[in-house]
């Protein structure tokens, strides 16, 4: 999509009702299949979903002698490692894309060719994302790092060894990193303060059935032994519980009603009790989640992101559009990414009233209290939103777009809906499919 393809109408005021599907998780698909590089036999991943993320890793993996194929079943992708080879340097600068998922490249590549080359990292702009935890878990690990112009050249010149590592943070990709660097590495890590996020433990799944020995004890410890060989494995990626919970936040601004097949209770309950408290309804059966509007007006929460098992980070953005709609205050505290909260500014222009803080509003302090960052909200509502310009500033943002100018009176343009392809499998067809008036300019409403 590019141009004015890269541009949406939306004409609001329909409430959106019907069914859509949700596959593999964006934030676990991709780094199953560089999981795959481990492998000394092929990998079968199922219920991949075709977003831009998994197609930058399918990529890279292919520039490093990966082959790459569609298995039988639709969203199979069968990966084959058997030929791994170290890749061009300008390739992969060149294929790596929006994506933050070839700082994952380090630990398998430093195994399989004893060096690795990481380009500069894409993924949303909500907070500076630093990389200082990866690189300091890798030279724990025996590796070397040298930065240049065009990115970090890393090398093992000897094969890794275990370690213990606390993270000062239990950061998702830095708990990955680990995972993936001492699953091959000589003797025990021990790595604590580790995220523990479902899409990790789905990771830890695929390893284990490589023949990896990993054991997580309740205090956010992950211990790794690691072993001489993996093979490759077969996995069914678990759904996306961050589209399943944006398609809900849908349903509640619009009014609407939809049934989120593949969304799962176990990995969504914190966002469910939410969803709950807010007024919203659900149903829940074997095949997936009905969300819905049930009337009458919705309740003003207090609200704070957190580290899993709190509340996810990129559910936030998109719950705060139906904030707007809710009676009272409700207060935000983003603690995970300091600038997670700059989408607002649109929805003040749209009508919403949302005020932004520097300091820690209602909860507990976090790493940004200090700091001035603004990243404390007070949504003020309900308030009638109108249809604007926008431009799209990160995945969940522009999702969140989407959703404020479906739930707003008259037409909305909004820009930059390419980014959404990122993470959302699809979504134009599904927001026709639950009746949205969309269109593209030029085109027939779509
Ligand atoms: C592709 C993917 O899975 N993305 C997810 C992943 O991002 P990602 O893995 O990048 O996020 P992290 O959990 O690492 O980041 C959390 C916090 O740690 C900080 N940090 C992280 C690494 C580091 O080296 N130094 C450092 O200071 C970050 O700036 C941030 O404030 O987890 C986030 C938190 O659940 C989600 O919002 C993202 O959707
Ligand atoms: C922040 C996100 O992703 P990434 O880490 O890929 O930028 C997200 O999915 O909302």
């Amino acid at each position: 999509m590019t141009g004015t393809d890269d541009v949406l109408l939306v004409h609001g005021g329909t409430p959106l009702e019907g069914e859509i599907r949700v596959r593999g998780a964006k934030n676990l698909v991709p780094k199953a299949m560089v999981a795959a590089l481990l492998g000394s036999g092929p990998s079968r991943l199922r219920n991949v979903p075709d977003i831009r993320d998994v197609r930058v890793v399918r990529g890279l993996l292919q520039l490093h002698g990966v082959t790459v194929r569609p298995g039988e079943e639709p969203g199979e992708l069968v990966l084959d490692p058997t030929h791994v080879e170290s890749a061009n340097v300008a390739d992969i600068d060149a294929h790596a894309g929006s994506s933050r998922i070839p700082i994952l490249f380090c630990g398998p590549l430093l195994h399989r060719l004893g060096h690795a080359f990481i380009p500069g990292l894409g993924g949303c702009d909500i907070g500076g994302r630093p990389i200082d935890f990866h690189f300091d878990v890798l030279r724990q690990f025996g590796a070397t790092i040298e930065k240049r112009d065009d990115g970090q050249y890393l090398e093992a010149p000897q094969r890794l060894r275990g370690c213990k590592i606390r993270l000062p943070y239990p950061s998702v990709g830095s708990t990955e990193q680990v995972l993936l660097t001492a699953v091959l590495a000589e003797g025990v890590t021990e790595l604590s303060n580790a995220a523990v996020e479902p899409e990790i433990e789905d990771l830890i799944c695929v390893l284990q059935k490589m023949g990896a020995i990993i054991s997580m004890d309740t205090d956010r410890t992950i211990r790794i032994t690691g072993v001489d060989r993996l093979d490759g494995y077969t996995h069914r990626a678990l759904p996306d519980r961050l589209e399943a919970a944006s398609w809900a936040s849908a349903a509640l601004a619009t009014e609407g009603n939809i049934y989120v097949r593949g969304a799962q209770q176990r990995s969504m309950m914190t966002f469910l009790n939410t969803y709950r408290k807010v007024g919203g309804a659900f149903e829940i059966d074997d095949e997936g989640i009905r969300f819905w509007h049930p009337g009458g007006s919705l309740n003003a929460i207090a609200l704070e992101t957190d580290v899993h098992p709190g509340f996810q980070t990129d559910w936030q953005q998109p719950l705060v559009v139906a904030l707007t709609q809710a009676s009272g205050l409700s207060i935000v505290h983003e603690t995970v990414y300091e600038s997670r909260l700059g989408f607002t500014s649109a929805l003040n222009q749209m009508g919403a009233h949302i005020q932004l803080y520097p300091e820690c509003l209602g909860g507990s302090d976090c790493r940004f209290g200090q700091r001035n960052f603004l990243h404390s909200a007070v949504v003020s509502g309900p308030t009638k939103l109108q249809g604007a310009d926008l431009v799209i500033p990160d995945l969940r943002g522009g999702f969140s777009y989407l959703i404020a100018a479906l739930a707003a009176q008259g037409t909305s343009r909004v820009h930059g809906i390419e980014l959404i392809n990122r993470g959302y499998e699809n979504f134009m067809e599904k927001l026709v499919e639950l009746g949205a008036k969309v269109e593209l300019p030029g085109s027939a409403l779509v």
